[in-house]
């Protein structure tokens, strides 16, 4: 039998799910894991879960082609919009096949090349707009709302091309965040009472209003133009696709929802995370900033460099082990199966534990930040940030080139430290959808300091 709570004549399911409502659905799978074992049985929703976060069972539903389904209350996906639409969480198995193919060329190829020079760009005119009046020495910047801005516009000069309010739109893609959060493992009645949920449906309402003006301006451009531009584009292949009656409009505007949405929603914390980890570890700063200027000098990072900036991507790769932004993932079996010898019955709810996993399986100093982690080779099966086969962030590698290019940006030119001696340990955070601030009290602020100026 499975390790985990009993039945008890259905109180412990209660009790779990009650556990995953009250202490979201990260700090649950972590305490269920720690509890019972890296392999649990508890129930969401009445409905069998595991969590796992043993990396051979990890593995073995990542490669696998039938766990290529997520979970979530039907009615909440619906809300959000995210229901057989999109990919993050479109559970229809046929209609995600016939989205992702939209997202993995966009997100590979000529795509992936331009991504750095993009970046490099946004960051510059960024840290250009917000510190580049100031003669004072250091700056203190509202950090998370910088990087979702630059993450915002680096995904839109990528993906859809068209003129925008950053502004409003990176605190649009929060209230989303949050609603998506607040409503995925909600029960069924929740959606009985429409003066509850009202505020959520709205917020999620608003972004989406705002995507479909933002398509509307560019099938407006398209009709325009007199001819084709030289590069085509994330949301021009998905308005081709609509006119000749292969995607819907409403998976079209939610496809491009979630490519807008998934830069601010995962890498800004991830890179707020990493400056805190490089104010925090002055060595780390010093091996990094050297490599930087060993291999740029006085010029910006170029494609060529990216092998080379071996220090930055253990650190990148380090920072997401020790503190990471997507903690876990969501599966759901579409078959009957087994599991590291246990039977899985089809329709088995799965969480993938991957923080946890990173922190009980194959690293020489799994709970402190330490660049020796990945000194060595690190074989993929015990590290997976982004997942593995079939259903895998489909972003790896351009979140990978786009971290690079924002790090290496900023670190060139300025020194960044934390605000008012806050520290990664002292912050207060959330692990429920992800691992994130809770910015619900104040705003996180960090200090830039100019290098030439820090170094006289
Ligand atoms: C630090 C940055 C990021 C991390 C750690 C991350 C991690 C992940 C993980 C763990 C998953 C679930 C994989 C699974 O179930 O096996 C995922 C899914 C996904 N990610 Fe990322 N991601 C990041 C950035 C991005 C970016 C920049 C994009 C696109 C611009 C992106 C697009 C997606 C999409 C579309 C999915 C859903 C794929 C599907 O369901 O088929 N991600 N990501």
């Amino acid at each position: 039998t499975l390790p985990g709570p009993s039945f008890c004549l259905g109180i412990g399911p209660l009790i779990s799910y009650g556990r995953f409502l009250w202490m979201g659905i990260g700090s649950a799978s972590n305490y269920y894991n720690e509890k019972y074992g890296e392999i649990v049985r508890v129930w969401i929703h009445g409905e069998e879960t595991l969590i796992l976060s043993r990396s051979s069972a990890v593995n073995h539903v990542m490669k696998k082609g039938h766990y290529i389904s997520r979970f979530g209350n039907k009615r909440a996906l619906q809300c959000i919009g995210m229901n057989e639409n999109g990919i993050i969480f479109n559970n229809n198995p046929s209609i995600w096949k016939q989205t992702r193919p939209y997202f993995a060329k966009a997100l590979t190829g000529p795509g992936l090349r331009r991504t750095l020079a993009v970046s490099v760009e946004s960051t510059r005119n960024h840290l250009e707009k917000l510190l580049g009046g100031h003669n004072t020495t250091s700056t203190c910047v509202d950090i998370l709302l910088f990087l979702r801005a630059i993450t915002l516009d680096i995904s839109n000069r990528l993906f859809l091309r068209v003129p925008l309010h950053e502004g409003e739109i990176v605190s649009k893609i929060q209230k989303y965040f949050d609603t998506w959060q607040t409503l995925l493992l909600k029960p069924d009645i929740f959606f009985k009472f429409k003066w509850i949920y009202k505020k959520h449906e709205k917020a999620a309402q608003d972004l989406q209003d705002v995507v479909e003006e933002l398509l509307l301006k560019k099938q407006q451009e398209l009709q325009e133009a007199e001819k084709l531009h030289d590069i085509t584009d994330f949301a021009t292949d998905l308005i081709f696709a609509q006119t000749h009656g292969k995607l819907t409009a409403d998976n079209v505007r939610q496809c491009v929802l979630e490519i807008l949405i998934a830069g601010p929603d995962t890498m800004s914390v991830s890179i707020f995370f990493m400056l805190m980890l490089i104010a925090q570890h002055p060595e780390v700063e010093k091996k990094i900033v050297e490599e930087i200027q060993a291999v740029t000098g006085e010029r910006e990072v170029q494609n060529s460099d990216l092998q080379q900036l071996k220090t930055v991507e253990s650190f990148i790769n380090e920072s997401m082990r020790y503190q990471p932004v997507v903690d876990f993932t969501m599966r759901k079996a579409l078959k009957d199966d087994v599991i590291d010898g246990y039977p899985v019955k089809k329709g088995t709810n799965i969480i993938l534990n991957l923080g946890r996993m990173h922190k009980v399986e194959f690293f020489l100093k799994p709970n402190e930040f330490n660049l020796e982690n990945f000194a060595q080779n690190v074989p993929h099966r015990y590290f997976q940030p982004f997942g593995c086969g079939p259903r895998s962030c489909v972003g790896k590698y351009i979140a990978m080139v786009m971290m690079k290019g924002i790090l290496v940006t900023m670190l060139k030119r300025y020194r960044v430290h934390s605000h008012n001696g806050s520290t990664l340990e002292n912050i207060k955070n959330n692990n429920d959808l992800s691992y994130h601030p809770n910015e619900s009290h104040s705003r996180l602020r960090m200090i830039f300091t100019p290098r030439n100026q820090a170094a006289a």
